[in-house]
C-alpha cells in the first residue's frame, strides 16, 4: 500500500499554481502517472507498449465553498504515447488534500497517486473522484448549468429532463461506486431521497459527442420509452471550430437487485438441478422474463426508428452501398486481426478450444464467401441507431422489469464506429450471443455441472439455449409487429441475424483472449453453430457454384481429454 507519510513530489507553489511548476508536472507525466495509471482497470493501454505520456490540457473546476486558497480540482487531459498505433487520451481528476486538518477527507488506497508537499503544506495527490469536494462541485455545476471559461474552450454543463427542478439547491452527499469498469461512477444522495442520480466520468476521451448520450438524451427527451435511467445532464469539453469532447454523463440512479446476467445464471443453476436426474425443467417465470427483456429490446428499437425525419442522427437509413462496404471492410480487417491473434496464442489454447479454432480457420473462405454475399443480396430492411454493445450484463433487474444501461458502444471501435446506423438484430445478435455465453459458461467446468456426464450436458445446454433464443426472436419480432419497414421479411431477418451473429461471436473470440483466455471456447462454439448454418443454406442451395470442400466437423465431436 501506498506510504501516506513519503513526499514524492515537493513544489514551492501552492497546489492551484501546479501548472506553473514545470518541474512537478515533469515528475507526475515521467515518474508518477504512469505506474499510476497502469493499475486502473480504466486505462485500457496497459496491455500495450507506452512512449510517453504528456499533461496536455488542464481544466479547473473550483470547488463550491471554503477559503479561496487550494480549493480546486484540475481536469487533466493525458496523452498517451505508445510504439505501435495511435496515441489516447484520457481523463483524470486531481484534487490534493492536505493532511493533519480537522476536515480530512479519508481516502480510498487506490485513489492516492503520491504523497505531495505544495508550498509547505503535506498531503496527498489523489483521484479526485474520491475527493467529496470534487464529486459536490460537478452536481453543483451540474443543477446550474455553469459555463466555466477555461484557458483552451470552456467546460459546459448540461441538464436533461431527468434532474428534478427541486433538486437544484446542489445539497447532496455523493459516494464512488465501487464498480471496475471502463469508466468510473459517482453516486449523489439527495437529502430525504436516497441515491437519486448516477454520473459516469469518461475516462478514455474522444473528440466526439459520446454516443452515449446522444442515444440516452435522445431516448430521455425525444421518446416514450421508459426503460433507460432518465438522462440527466452531461459535462462537455467545448471549443471553438473542433468537435465538443464528452466528459461526463449523469442519469437517474436505478434501484437494481443485480443485472440480467446474473439473474440468467440463477436461472441455470435452477436449471441444472434438475438435470442429472434426467430432468428437463426451465420455469415458466424463466420464459416470461426472456419474453419481456424481448419485448422491451424492441420497443427501444421502434423508439429509436421514430425518429423525426430531419433528426440526420437518428433518422432509419437504407443498406446502401457504402454501408455494405463498411461492413465487409470491416468484417474482414477484424477477420485477419483473430486469425493472426489466434495464430499468436494457439499453443495456449486447451485441446477443444485448438480443434474449435483449427475449424475456424479452415472455414476461412466460406466465411469469405459468405461476408462477400453483402455487397449484392437485395436488402430492403433499414437502419437505425442501436445500443451497439448488447448483452445481459447491460441490463439491470428492477423487481420484474429491465433497465438498459450503457449506451456507449462496443469499446474496440471508435467513436465514428459506434455511431453508425445497424439493423437492430445487431443488438439482438447480441442479446442471443449473452444467452449462449451464460449456458456455456455454466457448460465449461463451473461448480454447478461438475457431476454431470458431459454429452448430457452439452446435449441439455443446446436444448436450453434453443428454446431461449426461439422465445426471444418470437417476443422480439411480435413486438416490433409485421410487416414493419424494419424487417423487409423472414429470408432479411435470418441473413442479417446471422451475419451480425458471426461478427459479434469473431469480435469476442479477441476480447475472450485479451481477458479471459479460460472462455476462448464459448465465442469459438459461437462461430461454430453460424458456420454450421452457411453450411446449411449451401448444401440447400446447389445454384451457388461454389468449389469450397465441405468443412471437417467431425473434428468437433467430443473426445475424451
Ligand atoms: N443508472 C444507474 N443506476 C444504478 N446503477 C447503474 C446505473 N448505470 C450503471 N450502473 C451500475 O454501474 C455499472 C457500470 O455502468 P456502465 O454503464 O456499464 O459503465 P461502463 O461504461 O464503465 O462499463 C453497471 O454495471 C451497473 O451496475
Ligand atoms: O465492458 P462492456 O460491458 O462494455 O463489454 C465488454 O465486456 C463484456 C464482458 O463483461 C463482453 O461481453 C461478453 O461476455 C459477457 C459475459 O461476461 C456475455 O454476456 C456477452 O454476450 C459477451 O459478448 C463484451 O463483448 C465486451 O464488449
Amino acid at each position: 500500500m501506498f506510504d501516506s507519510t513519503a513526499s514524492n513530489l515537493t513544489s514551492q507553489q501552492s497546489w492551484v499554481h501546479l501548472i506553473q511548476d514545470h518541474d512537478a508536472i515533469r515528475l507526475l507525466e515521467i515518474t508518477i502517472l504512469p505506474p499510476y495509471l497502469n493499475t486502473c482497470r480504466w486505462f485500457a493501454g496497459k496491455a500495450r507498449q507506452q512512449s510517453y505520456f504528456r499533461i496536455q490540457f488542464v481544466h479547473d473546476i473550483p470547488f463550491i465553498s471554503g477559503p479561496e486558497t487550494d480549493e480546486k480540482a484540475f481536469l487533466v487531459i493525458l496523452k498517451v504515447g505508445y510504439l505501435d498505433g495511435e496515441t489516447e487520451s484520457y481523463l483524470l481528476p486531481l484534487s490534493f488534500v492536505e493532511l493533519g486538518q480537522p476536515d480530512t477527507p479519508e481516502i480510498l488506497p487506490k485513489g492516492i497517486i503520491t504523497g505531495a508537499v505544495f508550498n509547505q503544506k503535506r498531503g496527498l495527490v489523489v483521484d479526485a473522484i474520491y475527493d467529496e469536494r470534487f464529486r459536490g462541485a460537478l452536481y453543483f455545476n451540474l443543477v446550474n448549468q455553469q459555463v466555466l471559461l477555461q484557458k483552451t474552450g470552456q467546460l459546459t454543463f448540461h441538464r436533461g429532463r431527468g434532474l428534478a427542478d427541486d433538486d437544484s439547491t446542489g445539497e447532496v452527499t455523493s459516494r464512488v461506486l465501487p464498480v471496475d469498469s471502463s469508466n468510473s461512477a459517482l453516486v449523489f444522495s439527495v437529502p430525504g431521497q436516497g441515491e437519486k442520480y448516477f454520473l459516469k466520468l469518461y475516462r478514455k476521451l474522444f473528440q466526439e459527442t459520446n454516443p452515449e448520450v446522444e442515444l440516452v438524451s435522445f431516448l430521455t427527451e425525444k421518446s416514450q420509452f421508459s426503460h433507460i435511467p432518465a438522462y440527466a445532464g452531461s459535462v462537455v469539453w467545448e471549443q471553438e471550430g473542433v468537435p465538443d469532447v464528452t466528459l461526463g454523463m449523469m442519469q437517474r440512479m436505478v434501484e437494481n437487485r443485480h443485472d440480467s446476467w446474473n439473474q440468467t445464471g440463477d436461472d441455470l443453476n435452477d436449471f441444472l438441478y434438475a438435470v442429472p436426474h434426467r430432468l428437463f425443467s426451465i420455469k415458466e417465470e424463466v420464459f416470461d422474463r426472456v419474453e419481456l427483456l424481448a419485448k422491451r429490446t424492441a420497443q427501444m428499437h421502434l423508439a429509436l426508428f421514430n425518429a423525426e425525419p430531419d433528426d440526420s442522427l437518428f433518422s432509419p437509413e437504407p443498406f446502401t452501398d457504402d454501408y455494405r462496404e463498411f461492413i465487409i471492410q470491416r468484417f474482414e480487417n477484424l477477420l485477419e486481426r483473430r486469425y493472426n491473434l489466434l495464430i499468436d496464442n494457439y499453443t495456449k489454447l486447451d485441446p477443444l478450444a485448438q480443434r474449435l479454432a483449427w475449424v475456424f480457420m479452415e472455414a476461412k473462405e466460406m466465411i469469405d464467401e459468405f461476408v462477400d454475399d453483402f455487397r449484392n443480396r437485395p436488402l430492403e430492411s433499414l437502419r437505425i441507431r442501436i445500443h451497439g454493445d448488447y448483452h445481459l450484463g447491460q441490463v439491470l433487474v428492477t423487481g420484474t422489469d429491465f433497465i438498459i444501461i450503457d449506451f456507449e458502444g462496443e469499446p474496440e471501435s471508435s467513436i465514428s464506429e459506434r455511431k453508425i446506423k445497424h439493423s437492430p438484430l445487431k443488438d439482438v445478435a447480441g442479446a442471443i450471443r449473452s444467452y449462449h455465453y451464460a449456458v456455456s459458461a455454466k457448460l465449461f467446468g463451473s461448480v454447478e455441472t461438475a457431476g454431470i456426464e458431459p454429452d448430457h450436458l452439452q446435449r441439455v445446454s443446446e436444448r436450453w439455449f434453443k428454446l431461449i433464443r426461439d422465445t426471444f426472436m418470437d417476443a422480439y419480432l411480435e413486438t416490433i409487429g409485421s410487416p414493419h419497414p424494419l424487417f423487409k421479411n423472414s429470408s432479411e431477418v435470418n441473413f442479417l441475424l446471422l451475419i451480425y451473429l458471426l461478427e459479434k461471436a469473431v469480435y469476442e473470440l479477441g476480447y475472450e483472449i485479451n481477458y479471459r483466455p479460460a472462455w476462448v471456447k464459448i465465442p469459438l462454439k459461437g462461430i461454430m453453430d453460424v458456420i454450421r448454418e452457411i453450411e446449411k443454406i449451401r448444401i440447400a442451395d446447389p445454384a451457388r457454384d461454389s468449389e469450397l470442400p465441405r468443412l471437417q466437423m467431425g473434428l468437433l465431436q467430443p473426445k475424451k481429454e
